[in-house]
């Protein structure tokens, strides 16, 4: 398969006050299109720096990252705007959603900048996604109108609006309960199957173990990886039972 995103020895460290504190201590990782991949690892230890870095939403200090073959660490703001907006969905823990639009338009903010002449056209497509979120009657709504899992889903149409090569998200089912995440994980396995490219940061061992690639990571690095075949329903409790013993093999 060919890679989609890479990192070539990423270093990136913060500065909190006069101290530089590295967060990122020469990480490579390279996801080939199509993957599902999900990145764990104890609070702080870089999980989120690193799907940042990745995607381009943050700088590194050294390396490189590659997307597509185009070397986004070269790349000025307004380039690497149009990359993450054209070729990229994020998917937040809390999706940040414009208090005076509605749900529709929300979904379709990310595609008017480019495509503002074919509202028609867009306004088809977000609601055909909204429906396969089983959202579309909730287009006309207040985003104060809706439950955490229903605006989950219309962030991940807003992610889809542009159709991205690939999604980053970052605790994407971490404000919601149980079956609402999983309800997540079943729109984002989907996703996949259709050929999206999926990275994601999870706390949970339950959203680790539906992924088919999970990146462990401590003190800024990546300690072990495992690899889990295709998901289908009747081998969860399998797959759970390897990532919790990955977990505490590496003391997470
Ligand atoms: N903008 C920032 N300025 C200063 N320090 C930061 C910044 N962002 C992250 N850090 C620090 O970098 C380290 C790694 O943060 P990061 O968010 O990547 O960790 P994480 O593994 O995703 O943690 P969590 O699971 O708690 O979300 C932490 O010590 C954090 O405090």
């Amino acid at each position: 398969m060919k890679t989609l995103v890479s990192g070539e020895h990423i270093v990136k460290s913060f500065l909190i006050g006069n101290e530089q504190h590295p967060v990122l201590l020469d990480v490579s990782v390279a996801i080939a299109e199509g993957e599902f991949v999900s990145i764990m690892g104890p609070s702080g230890c870089g999980k989120s720096t690193l799907l940042y870095a990745l995607s381009g939403m943050d700088s590194i200090d050294h390396g490189r990252v590659i997307f597509d073959g185009l070397d986004v660490t070269s790349l000025d703001d307004k380039e690497l705007a149009n990359l993450r907006r054209t070729r990229m969905g994020f998917v937040f823990q809390q999706p940040t959603f414009l208090k005076s639009l509605n749900i529709l338009d929300n979904i379709l903010l990310p595609a008017m900048r480019d495509q503002r002449k074919n509202v028609k056209a867009l306004t088809e497509r977000a609601l055909q996604l909204m429906n396969k979120m089983e959202i579309e009657d909730l287009a006309k709504r207040d985003i104060t109108q809706v439950s955490g899992g229903q605006l989950q889903r219309a962030g991940i149409c807003r992610a889809l609006i542009n159709n991205p090569q690939m999604i980053f998200g970052d605790e994407p089912t971490g404000a919601l309960n149980s079956t609402s995440a999983q309800a997540i994980m079943d729109i984002l396995a989907s996703i996949n199957r259709e050929g999206t490219t999926i990275m994601l940061v999870t706390h949970d061992p339950k959203i680790a173990a539906r992924t088919e690639r999970i990146l462990f990571m401590c003190d800024g690095a990546i300690v072990s990886e495992m690899r889990l075949p295709k998901f289908v329903g009747s081998n969860v409790a399998d797959r759970l039972a390897k990532v919790v013993a990955t977990m505490r093999e590496i003391g997470i």
